[in-house]
């Protein structure tokens, strides 16, 4: 699948989750719920961006826009990355999929992804965040990190999801 405009050189783009090697069978077959393959559709509601405007705070980066009016509670992309099972603390793209016990599965979009790693938080940018992570079971049996709309976002609006204070303490 080609990558979208304005997508970076030095990320791979990807249209479905990868495993990496710390993540056991067992934990991938949790992770997979009996699925034979992980499938997603391109995103088509939303466009990667740079930012220009001097009074943004990730002014000189990319952020994540819509491309048509969407509604509330619709679904905009999966999350896709490396899932992984180490960790990943110097990244700035990894996001928590499952925890169980001693188990932590993380997508880590540092190095590939797609349009979901260009997500800014809301902090500065607006009041609330217009959308959220919501970890899912698809149809098909696999565990999924979806974007969903929490309100409805004009045409040309950045959409905004709150990483946590915790994010934001740990840096
Ligand atoms: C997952 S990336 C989001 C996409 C990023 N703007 C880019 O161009 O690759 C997270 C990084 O974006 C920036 N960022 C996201 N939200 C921000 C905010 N509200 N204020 C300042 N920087 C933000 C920070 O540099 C953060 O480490």
């Amino acid at each position: 699948m080609p990558p979208p405009p304005n997508w970076p050189d030095h990320v791979a783009y990807l249209s479905a989750c990868v495993y990496h090697s710390s993540v056991s069978n067992e934990t991938r077959a949790f992770l997979d719920g009996g699925s034979k393959s992980i499938s997603t559709q391109k995103p088509t509601v939303v466009t990667i961006r740079r930012i220009s405007s001097s009074d943004h705070p990730a002014c000189g980066q990319f952020g994540l826009f819509a491309a048509r009016k969407i509604l509330a509670n619709e679904h905009l992309l999966d999350y896709i990355g490396e899932i992984h099972c180490d960790e990943r603390d110097d990244s700035d793209y990894d996001l928590s999929l499952w925890r169980g016990g001693e188990i932590n599965v993380g997508i880590d979009a540092s190095v590939r992804g797609n349009e979901g790693r260009f997500i800014n938080d809301y902090r500065g940018i607006h009041e609330k965040p217009n959308a959220m992570f919501v970890d899912t079971r698809a149809p098909s049996g696999e565990l999924r990190m979806e974007v969903k709309s929490s309100r409805l976002i004009k045409k040309g609006e950045e959409i905004t999801v709150s990483y946590g204070k915790g994010w934001w303490q740990a840096r």
